[in-house]
């Protein structure tokens, strides 16, 4: 199905790929040439809203995006992957120096932190990207309106400009990319200083003593990752009986014990009752979630990370009759479009994991339909990973998932502890596990937990898109001495034996 796919996609390329012939079926579908409107409005400028932008722009559609937060990037950008991966780095750096770097015979008097010069670093990092989205703007010529936009009508937007003006955009297809937000909790109000969403944990100004986390998810655990490399005491509560509860479970208890050993403490099936902040730390009231006996547990700061929920708060959704689920989403069928004839929907507002890579797809596949082309997500593909360290990543189903299926696997592994280049730079701990389907070997998914397996992931997110099985990539040479010998070794262990072990 993967590969079918691909092949459509394909045709749809090749189909336009004579911009004459584009710009003629362009002009047949009455998009803008020359008038003041525009052929796509994007509102929202984050990974799915400035991608479909400047994809849009590719295209030769007329193109506005509109963009509240005065600066492009979105979330991912400004409060989400690139300064939590800056500060993940910069952590991990001092946890090294600290604690690794003399096992490899290098020695300092002392190591300290800088946390200013830390976060100027961060800050530094992300200046640069979000200016860059800029430019590519200019390049791509899509008209920027920095403001907040809301619907006066299905083909038109009002936007509060941060200027404190108010002007008009009009488009014939209108894209909703406006994200998501944290999700709060009852009887909790995030401060930003004492109980912090992650927004606020990007930027505290102090390492505290005592970290309490809500929720052992992907901020949690990344974010509690950086705090405790730092220095403070975590202490993660969680609801359900796991961490990451989508994660492959054999991988996942590998994952906890890790992060245990990095002195992360982990209270599950507990949930948090109520905060007292009107002493000088913070008090927390547990209980198990089944109910029972209550807790307390002091922090000093407490970060909020138990999901996101969509973003669509001031667009007036309800004035063009937008049809949104139960959770806010905003429902879309397979090319984006919503129930309204003309607006479509892409990223964390819609359903499907909010992922930033995800976005970006969504946004490419929906204006190459909006362009008459043929846009695919093949969401089973979709990579994720979680960036502590070992990194954990995965594509495709867990073990679990296959045997919910009733799909006949067999399971490949092969440990870091086996792998020469992992050995030889001192960082061994991890596996790659390989589910394949028993009678076409086929590759149903792949959990890497590694220092770098959200890099090592795309090895088998190409070989499960073009529905590769186990021995195709057992057989694929491999460099040596490389941390991907791994994957081959779990690939030979999936259909036959590894050699290393
Ligand atoms: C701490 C953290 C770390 C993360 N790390 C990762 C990671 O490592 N990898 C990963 O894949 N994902 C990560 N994510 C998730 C990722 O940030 C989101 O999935 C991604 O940003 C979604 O992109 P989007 O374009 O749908 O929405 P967003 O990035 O949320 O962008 C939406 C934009 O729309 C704007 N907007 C909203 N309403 C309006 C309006 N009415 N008018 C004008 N503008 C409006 C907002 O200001 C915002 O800039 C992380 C998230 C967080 C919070
Ligand atoms: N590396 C990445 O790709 C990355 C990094 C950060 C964020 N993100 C994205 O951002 C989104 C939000 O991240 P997140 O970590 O907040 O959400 P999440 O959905 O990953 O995890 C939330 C966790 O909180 C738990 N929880 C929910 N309510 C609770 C409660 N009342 N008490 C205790 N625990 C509770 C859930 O069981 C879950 O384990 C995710 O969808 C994720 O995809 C991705």
């Amino acid at each position: 199905m993967a590969m079918a796919s691909l092949a459509r996609r394909r045709a749809g390329t090749l189909l336009s790929s004579s911009s004459r012939k584009y710009s003629s079926i362009l002009s047949r579908r009455g998009f803008a040439s020359g008038s003041d409107d525009n052929d796509v409005v994007v509102i929202g400028g984050g990974p799915g809203g400035y991608v479909a932008a400047i994809k849009a722009a590719q295209l030769g559609l007329k193109t506005t995006c509109i963009e509240k937060r005065g600066t492009l990037g979105g979330t991912c950008l400004n409060v989400g992957c690139i300064p939590s991966k800056a500060l993940l780095h910069s952590s991990h750096l001092y946890h090294e120096a600290k604690h690794s770097f003399a096992n490899h015979g290098v020695k300092f008097a002392s190591v300290e932190v800088d946390l200013p010069a830390m976060m100027g670093q961060k800050d530094k990092a992300v200046g640069n990207l979000t200016k860059g989205i800029e430019g590519l703007f200019k390049k791509n010529k899509v008209n920027y309106v920095k403001g907040y936009g809301k619907f006066v009508s299905p083909s038109e937007v009002s936007v509060d400009t941060i200027d404190g003006g108010n002007t008009t955009v009009k488009g014939k297809h209108i894209i909703i990319a406006t994200g998501s937000d944290v999700k709060s909790l009852p009887g909790i109000t995030i401060d930003e200083e004492r109980i912090v969403s992650s927004t606020g944990a990007l930027t505290l100004k102090e390492i505290p003593q005592k970290l309490v986390v809500i929720g052992a998810g992907y901020i949690g655990l990344e974010m509690g990752s950086v705090w405790g490399r730092l220095g403070s005491e975590v202490t993660v509560v969680e609801f359900a009986a796991d961490i990451v509860p989508s994660m492959d479970g054999e991988v996942r208890k590998q994952f906890q014990r890790g992060l245990e050993k990095q002195k992360m403490k982990f209270m599950l099936k507990t949930k948090v009752v109520s905060v007292d902040t009107t002493g000088k730390g913070v008090k927390l009231t547990l209980e198990p979630a089944a109910g029972g006996k209550q807790t307390t547990l002091e922090a000093d700061v407490v970060l909020v990370s138990a999901g996101r929920v969509p973003f669509t708060a001031g667009l007036e959704l309800e004035k063009i009759g937008v049809e949104t689920d139960k959770g806010g989403r905003i429902l879309v069928n397979e090319r984006f479009a919503s129930n309204v004839p003309g607006v479509y929907a892409i990223g964390d507002v819609i359903p499907g994991p909010m992922l930033a890579h995800k976005a970006e797809e969504d946004g490419v596949a929906c204006v190459e339909y909006i362009a008459g082309k043929v846009g695919h997500v093949d969401y089973d593909m979709v990579p994720g990973v979680c960036y502590t360290h070992p990194e954990v990543a995965s594509v495709g189903k867990t073990e679990e998932q296959a045997k919910a299926l009733g799909v006949e696997y067999r399971v490949g592994k092969f440990p870091f502890m086996a792998n020469s280049r992992a050995k030889a730079i001192d960082d061994a701990e991890g596996v790659v596990k390989i589910i394949a389907e028993k009678e076409s070997d086929r590759i149903l998914g792949v959990h890497i937990m590694a220092p770098n397996a959200g890099e090592l992931i795309h090895e088998a997110v190409l070989a499960m898109q073009y529905g590769a099985s186990s021995e195709d990539v057992a057989r694929m040479c491999h460099a040596h001495p490389t941390m991907s010998e791994a994957v081959k070794e779990a690939a030979m262990a999936t259909y036959d034996k590894p050699i290393h072990i």
